[in-house]
């Protein structure tokens, strides 16, 4: 491989079933694997053979399926019996790697291992033989390694390499390193280490301080070529680092690191949605490259910036990672580009006046809503559209209040807006209130007294545009009124308020005409 090229080491099906809740059967990694190997990693760390019956038949399996096309790798202690499992699985496939790993830090030595350095060397030596007994592709890591004394760091990795590993991984297990500084352990490996030129330097972070992909970079940029990784970046604890973040920035700022990979990148979207779901670990919405926020942008002033020109608020492609393309939401934070872009999509060309008004019903349903999805949107505009023909109606509502319950007597109290009837006219405010058998039909009264026309409420059909408890109400009424059947459509978060704009927009049209019979 070039100089240039990073291996990517996928330890998903390792370290990320590691993590509570995580755990995979032989079915779920084999899935998971095939989407490893279309995406194009390098290593696959398909688990712990020794750790259970059903992980050795996982990675025997997926050895014997998948072996032709990543290296398949077992992990193991220091222990014969799990080389031994190890390397028996991994061999079942055409390319196997044998990874053993001891702790070497003073912590782990005294607490965990109680071990002296003497007897960690010779173990860490003879377990390498061991695994190249088997396999010629051997890695080892000193576990805890960024918490071991740099000198015996060095000294272990030295043997290790000796005594037949073809990669060193250097563990930041506990995810207490910073950038610099593990930036600084590798390159030290990288001068200090004599024979180290003969093994790849590799890297295996956790984001115990959320650092996890950082340290990568910077192991990277000190001349690691190795990167161990997860998908979603699951993993022990908090994890370890994201995949797709790593191979979105050496692609996205391939300037900066001047490194590539083989990796897919339009397959990292799909595959994160296919581990989310075998591992039941959902993806946060805000997660860096694959999360449904990456994409998403919900303010006006972004979302005028993206449609003249995504480059102002995107670094990367959607598509170049898997999504579809870009997600305008539209919401209380959306300006009137975004809106009217998005009612282009759907097939209105409202004028200016007509669009002016839809985005004040628009402004005014965002705030009451999370989301305003396309369908509320085409139902502000159609029950714009349908009313009286003319851009503006005479009469429209400026506040509505009722009261209704079990005891007392429903009451509606409402201030219509009436527009002047010719340019420069004054505009008036009407205000009234009336009783009904309900708040709909006090409402009704209301507006029927205010305006001066009397209709006889034939149909009353009321329909959820879009689902949720704070989905818009549609309401359709049809009335008899002024010599005529008239219809009127409301749309409002409030059913009331949907039943009133409905019935005030049939009273519009009887209104129209009683003005202009002509
Ligand atoms: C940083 C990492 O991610 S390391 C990998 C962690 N992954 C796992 O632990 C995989 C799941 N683990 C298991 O299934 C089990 O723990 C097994 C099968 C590995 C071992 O199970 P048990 O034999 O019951 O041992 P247990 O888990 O209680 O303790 C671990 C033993 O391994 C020893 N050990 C730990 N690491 C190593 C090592 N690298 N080499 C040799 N021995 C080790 C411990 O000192 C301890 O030994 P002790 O029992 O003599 O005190
Ligand atoms: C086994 C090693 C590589 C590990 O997972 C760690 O140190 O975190």
């Amino acid at each position: 491989m070039s100089d240039d090229r990073v291996t990517i080491f996928d330890t998903t099906l390792r370290d990320g079933e590691q993590s509570p809740g995580c755990s995979m059967n032989t079915d779920e990694k084999l899935r998971v694997a095939e989407a490893l190997c279309d995406l194009g990693v390098d290593v696959i760390e398909a688990g712990f053979p020794v750790a259970s019956p059903g992980d050795f038949d996982a990675v025997s399996k997926i050895a014997e399926r998948f072996g032709d096309r990543a290296t398949i790798c077992g992990l193991a202690r220091c222990r014969d019996g799990d080389i031994d499992a190890a390397a028996d699985a991994v061999t079942r496939g055409e390319r196997g790697r044998v990874h053993v790993f001891l702790a070497t830090s003073a912590i782990h030595r005294e607490h965990k291992l109680r071990m002296s350095t003497e007897q960690i060397v010779e173990r860490a030596v003879a377990s390498v033989q061991r695994a190249k007994e088997r396999v010629e592709d051997v890695e080892f890591s000193p576990e805890d390694a960024y918490r071991t004394e740099r000198d015996f760091l060095c000294e272990v990795v030295e043997k290790a390499i000796d005594a037949g590993a073809t990669t060193v991984n250097i563990p930041d297990t506990v995810g207490y390193a910073t950038p610099q500084q593990y930036f600084d352990v590798i390159k030290m490996l990288k001068e200090s280490v004599p024979n180290i030129d003969r093994a790849v330097i590799s890297t295996h972070c956790h984001d115990d301080l959320g650092m996890a992909v950082a340290n990568t970079l910077a192991g990277l940029e000190a001349g690691a070529r190795q990167v161990e990784c997860t998908i979603n970046g699951i993993g022990e604890r908090a994890g370890n680092a994201a995949l797709e973040e790593i191979v979105m920035a050496l692609r996205t700022r391939s300037d900066h690191y001047g490194l590539t990979t083989g990796i897919n990148t339009r397959k990292l979207s799909p595959v994160s949605r296919l581990v989310g779901g075998v591992t039941g670990q959902g993806v946060p919405r805000n997660k860096a490259v694959v999360g449904r926020n990456a994409f998403a942008h919900a303010s006006g002033i972004h979302q005028d910036g993206m449609l003249k020109n995504p480059a102002t608020y995107e670094i990367m492609r959607p598509e170049d990672v898997g999504f579809v393309g870009t997600d305008l939401v539209l919401g209380k934070h959306s300006g009137r580009a975004a809106v009217k872009a998005r009612l282009t999509e759907l097939g209105y060309t409202p004028d200016d006046a007509t669009f002016a008004e839809v985005f004040d019903r628009f402004i005014d349903l965002a705030d009451r809503k999370k989301e305003v999805f396309d369908a509320d949107l085409a139902a502000l505009m159609d029950a714009k559209l349908s009313g009286s023909g003319s851009n503006r109606e005479r009469w429209t509502i400026k506040s509505l209040h009722t009261s209704s319950g079990t005891t007392g007597v429903p009451t509606a109290t409402l201030e219509l807006i009436e527009a002047p009837a010719e340019e420069g006219g004054e505009t008036k405010i009407h205000r009234d209130a009336a009783i009904g058998d309900g708040p709909i039909d006090a409402c009704f009264n209301a507006l029927e007294r205010i305006i001066g026309i009397e209709g006889r409420l034939d149909d009353f059909v009321v329909k959820s545009v879009t689902r949720g408890k704070d989905a818009l109400g549609q309401v359709d009424v049809r009335l008899y009124a002024g010599g005529r059947d008239r219809h009127g459509r409301g749309v409002s978060t409030d059913i009331i308020e949907a039943g009133a704009r409905a019935f005030l927009q049939a009273l519009n049209r009887a209104d129209a005409d009683r003005r202009d019979p002509g």
